[in-house]
């Protein structure tokens, strides 16, 4: 298993990098990080011989190739017990890969670079945006990760008597490694193939949570979405009302079981591949972040390994490579609807309401069709034709550009988040708030309640926010108060039991993730209130509160969300509803924010403020290909971000929406 990799100019400019592990993540922002300690003393001090080379540091395995006519270095860092001996083959055919896919931009960075003796000037960071921007658009970072699954299958695969290719070059990366400072590189030449595949089987085992018996196809496995594939779990018929549940009720509503324990006492075995799309997982920034992926209505999901081109197409496309003109020039002439809509006006000259009439009528049935709700796209083309009534335009392209520029602006006025969208920096700034307003006194967790109406994905979204919050080490606290629905609770602790089993097994340290339940047909607002106290005095950094599904019409069934509201004043109320929707979705959202800020705020005490939806997670996005409307059309009607998108039904299928993704695929 690799700790890191990471792509560089030798000037030192990072490129590109990854650490796998949350321990190298935060190594690698140390002076003793052994990537660091490679900069330091190989290529600060000249000692680099030959383009392949490795040397050990602290445990630590650290091989490197160059590049040198464009002085980029690739480099590995694995456990220097583990005897990878794929590394070389890995480091060779990530640089063709690179080099095939972004050598034009790359060269570009690179000229710069030299003009300016390797400082990073304001053309030096743009050609590295372009550069990075590209990397993005051609999903490298799964390309990366295709290619790593790649060699360690061949690793695993290769019998005995394979001819050394691989091992010979291990030993002579290992060989010319020699010549660096610092320790002789891992011994491989003791190590049998045979040894290395059984090493190789032994760790991947250890990665699956030793599933043996219990692991896929055997039916032991929990699933992600209980709810549909434990026959207990199945969703029944919501009782509703908070005095009419009578214990026997609650008993027969009451799914819930404890979690078998296992011999060892670690819990149900989980099949890690059905619960997280290693290709899905989100990526460590510099300071060890863990971020998930943007959305890209040109990937879907941006998890499926076939829509990638193949190897063997990107290294061909780094011979018979079209230029960035060509490319161009070609989706031109591929062309989309809007080329018939801007053909009409063609040799206007200063725009009349008339002329865009037309064009204004195609551009909104285009937006519908996107699934933008009707009312939000006659708005938005009137913006655009206000724009543009007057402006005096040359040929087809000026109009098609001016066209799609207003259009583009009208769009990114409306998505541009108005208010915060980073949670975490949130959830920081009120542990320390809290923590200096009172004296070192317990800081208060942040709260999140999720919203929505029923089976839109508010515990399956809740729990994919959940394992983001694990992975970037914060303690979480899931507090149930979907106290009617059958199976409700039972749902949550099946999530919860898997979220603490992934952390184990993906080494995120020290189990942080518990469930706050107090059975069925309680009051949902005291439910939660006890959830955030317990929070506090255990020390949980964030509370996640699932709430009951409700139809946005059922005015009691409001009035109790907003006393929930009201009572416990969370950090962040989060819509949750279904991409697919369209005009049915923004019903639903304005009537959960118009109910919460009509009922909310009043009758506990008073003086608390009046609450509104801050936030939306739109679901299913998986299902709606480039159809992406309804994104539009929520932020325009509460002006609310969208915080994450969900694109499956694993804990990795969470995705960022980036304006200028949205805004391609609606122009699209
Ligand atoms: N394809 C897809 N399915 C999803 C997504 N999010 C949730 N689901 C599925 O949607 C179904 C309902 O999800 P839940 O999380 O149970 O929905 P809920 O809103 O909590 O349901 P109630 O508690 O009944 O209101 C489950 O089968 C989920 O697996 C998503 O992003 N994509």
């Amino acid at each position: 298993m690799l700790d890191h990799v990471s792509i560089s100019h030798q000037s030192g400019l990072i490129l590109w990098s990854r650490s796998f592990t949350p321990a190298f993540a935060s190594l690698a922002q140390t002076p003793a990080s052994p990537v660091n300690a490679l900069v330091r003393e190989v290529f600060i001090e000249g000692k680099v011989r030959g383009e392949d080379a490795s040397f050990e540091r602290d445990g630590y395995n650290v091989r490197w190739t160059m590049e040198n006519g464009l002085g980029l270095v690739f480099v590995v860092v694995f456990p220097a017990l583990l005897p990878l001996t794929y590394i070389p083959a890995l480091l060779t055919r990530t640089k063709q890969l690179f080099l095939s896919l972004f050598q034009q931009y790359i060269q570009t960075l690179v000229d710069t670079l030299s003009a300016t003796s390797g400082v990073l000037t304001e053309a030096a960071g743009s050609a590295l945006r372009v550069l990075q921007q590209r990397m993005d658009d051609e999903r490298w970072a799964q390309i990366f990760d295709r290619c790593l699954r790649n060699c360690e299958g061949d690793q695993a695969r290769r019998p005995a008597q394979t001819p050394i290719s691989l091992h010979r070059q291990a030993q002579l990366s290992a060989a010319s490694g020699a010549s660096t400072p610092g320790v002789p590189d891992t011994p491989t030449d003791s190590v049998t193939a045979e040894e290395i595949a059984k090493n190789v089987e032994a760790l991947k085992s250890k990665m699956k949570g030793g599933r043996g018996k219990g692991g896929k196809g055997t039916g032991q496995t929990p699933s992600p979405s209980p709810s549909r594939k434990t026959g207990a779990a199945a969703k029944l018929m919501r009782k509703w009302g908070d005095s009419q549940v009578s214990a026997g009720d609650m008993a027969a509503l009451d799914y819930s079981t404890p979690a078998p324990e296992t011999p060892n006492g670690q819990g149900t075995p989980i099949d890690v591949e059905a619960l997280v799309s290693r290709d899905a997982m989100g990526q460590r920034s510099k300071d060890g972040q863990y971020e998930v992926a943007d959305w890209d209505f040109r990937g879907g999901k941006r998890a499926a390994a076939e829509d990638l081109p193949s190897e063997e197409e990107i290294l061909a496309r780094g011979t018979s490579r079209l230029t960035i003109d060509d490319k161009e020039d070609k989706e031109e002439v591929a062309g989309s609807s809007w080329s018939g809509i801007f053909s009409r006006l063609t040799g206007s000259k200063v725009l009349s309401k008339q002329d865009l009439q037309p064009v204004l009528a195609e551009m909104e049935k285009h937006l519908m069709d996107k699934n933008v709700a009707k009312d939000i796209s006659e708005k938005m083309c009137d913006s655009v034709g206000a724009a543009l009534v007057g402006k005096k335009l040359g040929g087809l392209s000026s109009v098609k550009s001016e066209v799609q520029s207003s259009l583009s602006s009208a769009l990114t006025r409306v998505l541009t988040p108005k208010t915060s969208t980073d949670l975490l920096l949130d959830i920081q700034r009120k542990r320390s708030a809290s923590t200096v307003s009172y004296d070192n006194a317990l800081p208060d967790p942040y709260t999140l309640t999720f919203v929505g109406v029923n089976g839109v994905g508010k515990s399956t979204n809740l729990s994919k926010v959940c394992f983001w919050l694990l992975q970037n080490g914060l303690r979480v606290l899931i507090a149930a108060c979907d106290t009617f629905r059958s199976g409700a609770v039972e749902q949550l602790r099946v999530h919860v039991r898997n979220l603490g089993a992934l952390q184990d097994e993906l080494g995120v340290g020290e189990k942080k993730v518990e469930l706050y339940e107090r059975g069925y047909g309680k009051d949902a607002a005291g439910i939660a209130k006890d959830a955030i106290t317990y929070a506090k005095e255990n020390k949980f950094d964030v509370v996640l509160i699932d709430t009951a599904g409700r139809m946005q019409d059922n005015e009691p069934l409001m009035r109790a969300l907003a006393k929930l509201v009201t009572v416990n004043n969370p950090d962040k109320i989060i819509f949750v509803g279904e991409a697919l929707v369209g005009n049915e979705a923004v019903d639903q959202l304005t009537k959960f924010d118009r109910a919460l800020k009509d009922f909310s705020g009043a009758g506990t005490g008073g003086g608390q403020r009046k609450r509104g939806i801050d936030g939306i997670i739109l679901t299913k996005f998986d299902t709606i290909d480039d159809k992406v409307g309804a994104a539009l059309s929520m932020t325009y009607v509460t002006g609310q971000p969208i915080l994450f998108v969900g694109c499956g039904q694993t804990y990795t299928d969470l995705r960022q929406l980036r304006v200028n993704h949205i805004v391609q695929a609606l122009l699209n």
